[in-house]
């Protein structure tokens, strides 16, 4: 496969082939060929067990994030997570809807609690959401994740997202690419006063619970 196969580029027929790679969107979230089925870890919470923020500032899970989204996630089979949460007046966009972004944010971090049933610390490379129907302020919205594969360092997720209970409407969806990252992929990059108070507070530390923590 080239580089341009891969990155997807001059996919569109409005794409500048002159343009910087930088500035060419980095390809799918199919898995190659080569991907393998993922491989839950043996030490992965049970089925059904609730995962916990993995730190109190998260916008996504935190517990000290008011605005946030305070997703409740659970270990499902395989390699899948359930997750849920009430859409908040701060989460408008339009009025008494939620915003799109912010239900781009749930699939995010949904689909980044994959890879706590992986055990590999992963950031997303790549997000694709179809946006099916709207979604009202006050409503539960259920989620649910999985992995379809593995190319490397390479994970490849898909979630969905329903109202009225688990099984209810399909409303959004989501493809995503993560990609492995060393745990000092956050040591190096994170707010050095944010990354010192995680690395001091042992309560924080051990919501890093899945990994082995050792930066
Ligand atoms: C303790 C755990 C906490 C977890 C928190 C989860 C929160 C929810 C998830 C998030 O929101 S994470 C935050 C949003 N994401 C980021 O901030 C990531 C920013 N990007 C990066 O840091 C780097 O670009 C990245 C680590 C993703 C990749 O850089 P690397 O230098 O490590 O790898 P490289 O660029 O060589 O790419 C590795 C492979 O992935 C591929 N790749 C990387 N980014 C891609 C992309 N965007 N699209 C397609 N492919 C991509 C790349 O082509 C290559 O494929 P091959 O191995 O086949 O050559």
């Amino acid at each position: 496969m080239t580089d341009q196969d891969r990155h997807g580029a001059s996919a569109h027929p409005h794409d500048d082939a002159s343009a910087p790679r930088a500035e060419v969107f980095r390809g799918p979230t199919e898995p190659p060929e080569h991907a393998v089925a993922p491989e839950r870890h043996p030490q992965a919470p049970e089925p059904g067990a609730w995962l916990g923020t993995h730190y109190d500032q998260c916008f996504g899970c935190g517990e000290q994030r008011p605005e946030g989204l305070h997703l409740r996630v659970a270990a499902g089979p395989g390699v899948s997570v359930t997750a849920e949460f009430k859409v908040a007046e701060a989460h408008q966009g339009a009025p008494g809807l939620i915003h799109g972004g912010l239900l781009s944010a749930a699939f995010d971090e949904v689909m980044g609690t994959v890879s706590w049933l992986l055990r590999v610390p992963a950031v997303t490379g790549r997000l694709e959401t179809d946006f099916l129907k709207p979604v009202p302020v006050g409503r539960i919205v259920h989620l649910r994740a999985w992995c379809v594969g593995q190319a490397g360092r390479k994970f490849y997720h898909r979630a969905e997202a329903r109202l009225d209970g688990p099984e209810g409407l399909l409303v959004a969806k989501a493809a995503a690419l993560f990609v492995g990252v060393k745990l000092e992929h956050f040591v190096t990059h994170g707010r050095q006063e944010d990354v010192q108070a995680v690395l001091e507070d042992p309560q924080r530390y051990r919501s890093l619970r899945a990994f082995d923590v050792n930066p």
